[in-house]
């Protein structure tokens, strides 16, 4: 058992922390933000993420998982201390340091003993030795020893539990081999491949493999855009393609382009790393400009076949950037849904969980309803912007009774087309060529 404390209760910091503790450690995790701790320890969870609650009840009434917002005396308390702070952009693009800087001179002034510090936030190289300055600068004994490690998160969120216990592989980096050796030994519970490499370049590791997956979204998505200029259907397309193995099917899912908490801001941070280390990374540059031009693919769509959005009554299904989350952070709905008000129209959202986080992002005029039936009540068109299981499974006939005429435009690319045709849905999708492709899957029907 290892004595574990994580500083930073956010998304990271909660679910790392209560799959250490169901490994067999005991972990603190502690944070500033009294409201949040407040609601863990009377057993809430501040965050919406499935299977999260029966973990952390779990491990709290085993003694495993504590709560604090004493970070200090957490820190004194362990012998592993994980950042986990929030690294958000700021407003130039770069990622904002200045959490990471703050734990980081909190655990100088804690520092007890011999610590490992590891970092699991997402941060620019170069970070694990701001880290140890700072540490150094701000401990009270000269004398005692730590190591600082890269330990980069991998998990994505509506999946966040089993990406850890089952992650595809745990990259830590250190110029301490023995301390490479700890947080390795600590991983083997999870029976998953460690890499070990040196600091910097599992700081990089981070943030290639996030653009890296960004940039196949935002390929996929341009691909899209071609096959609906010549008469191709990306679905077909991104399926023949990942049947190679060398690319892969996964992350090919063209639509309204990537959002969260993550892409967006580690794109730009990359980019901004690498002007900063002179090198114009013009490939990046693109995927970025190509994912947000994405989003306004709907609002094309919309005018061209609505003409004015002006007195539209426009349902939006989805809000979150992606379904099994209320997370809106960088979520497409905040560029298009205030578009759509902007051009006169009126906007009734159903979203099954972020509804509560999107009311304090997105402008008061959005109605919010609360099922699907009611948003799409008198509605003159149906806007998917998040495939949330529920919207995949509405009754379509149903939504077509209900709607003042049978419209979808479809950000997800939710629906077979030949489906749509039968049920007499004008349906308007993402790269896809709807005659053929009804004709294709009426083919695959008889055969
Ligand atoms: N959200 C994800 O899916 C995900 C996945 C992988 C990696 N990451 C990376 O992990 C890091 C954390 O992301 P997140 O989404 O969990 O962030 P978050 O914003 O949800 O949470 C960060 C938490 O840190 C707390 N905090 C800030 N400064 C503190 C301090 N000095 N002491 C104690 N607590 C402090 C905040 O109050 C907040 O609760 C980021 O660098 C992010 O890029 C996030
Ligand atoms: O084929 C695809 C796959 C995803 N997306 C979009 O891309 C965004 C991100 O999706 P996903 O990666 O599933 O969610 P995140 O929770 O943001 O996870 C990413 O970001 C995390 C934070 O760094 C990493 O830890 C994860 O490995 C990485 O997948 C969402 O808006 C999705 O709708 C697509 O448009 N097409």
């Amino acid at each position: 058992m290892k004595k574990i404390t994580v500083i930073g209760t956010g998304y990271v910091g909660l679910v790392s922390g209560a799959c250490f503790s169901e490994i067999g450690n005991r972990v603190i995790c502690c944070d500033v933000d009294a409201r949040k701790i407040d609601l863990l320890k009377k057993g809430e969870i501040p965050i919406y993420e499935p299977g999260l609650d029966q973990l952390v009840e779990k491990n709290t009434e085993r003694g495993m998982l504590l709560f604090t917002t004493e970070v200090g005396e957490a820190i004194e308390a362990s012998d592993i201390i994980y950042i986990a702070v929030g690294t958000p952009m700021s407003e130039t693009g770069e990622a904002d340091m200045r959490y990471v800087m703050s734990a980081a001179k909190k655990i100088g002034e804690h520092l007890n003993g011999y610590k490992i510090i590891v970092n699991k936030s997402t941060v620019p190289v170069g970070t694990g030795e701001l880290v140890r300055e700072v540490v150094q600068a701000n401990k009270r004994n000269p004398w005692t020893q730590f190591d600082v490690v890269s330990n980069p998160e991998f998990l994505r969120e509506g999946s966040a539990i089993s990406d850890c216990m089952n992650m595809d592989r745990a990259v830590i980096g250190s110029d301490s081999e023995a301390a490479r050796e700890i947080i390795a030994e600590l991983h083997a519970p999870f029976r998953t491949r460690i890499f070990k490499t040196d600091l910097e370049s599992a700081e990089m590791i981070k943030y290639a493999a996030n653009t890296f997956l960004a940039t196949k979204i935002s390929f996929i998505n341009a691909i899209a855009n071609i096959c609906e200029r010549v008469g191709a259907d990306v679905t077909d397309v991104a399926e023949g393609m990942g049947l190679d193995s060398r690319i892969g099917s996964k992350f090919l899912q063209a639509g309204i382009g990537y959002g969260g908490s993550c892409f967006p801001k580690d794109t730009y941070a990359l980019a901004h790393i690498a002007d900063k280390a002179g090198y114009d990374f013009e490939l990046l540059k693109s995927v970025i400009r190509t994912n947000q031009r994405q989003r306004l693919v709907v609002l094309d769509k919309l005018r061209g076949t609505l003409g004015s959005l002006a007195g539209k009554q426009i349902a939006v299904l989805g809000l979150a950037f992606k379904p099994d989350t209320d997370d809106m952070r960088y979520a497409p709905s905040l560029t298009i849904i205030p578009e759509l008000l902007k051009q006169g129209a009126g906007v009734r959202a159903y979203d099954p969980i972020a509804a509560v986080t999107a009311r304090r992002e997105l402008p008061e005029s959005v109605h919010y309803c609360d099922s699907i039936e009611q948003a799409v009540t008198g509605a003159d068109v149906c806007v998917i912007l998040t495939e949330w299981k529920e919207v995949l499974q509405m009754d379509m006939a149903r939504l077509k009774k209900l709607m003042n005429q049978p419209l979808i435009v479809d950000g997800r690319n939710c629906f077979s087309l030949a489906a749509m045709q039968e049920l007499g849905i004008q349906y308007h999708s993402v790269g896809r060529r709807p005659v053929h492709a009804a004709e294709r899957d009426r083919q695959s029907v008889n055969f």
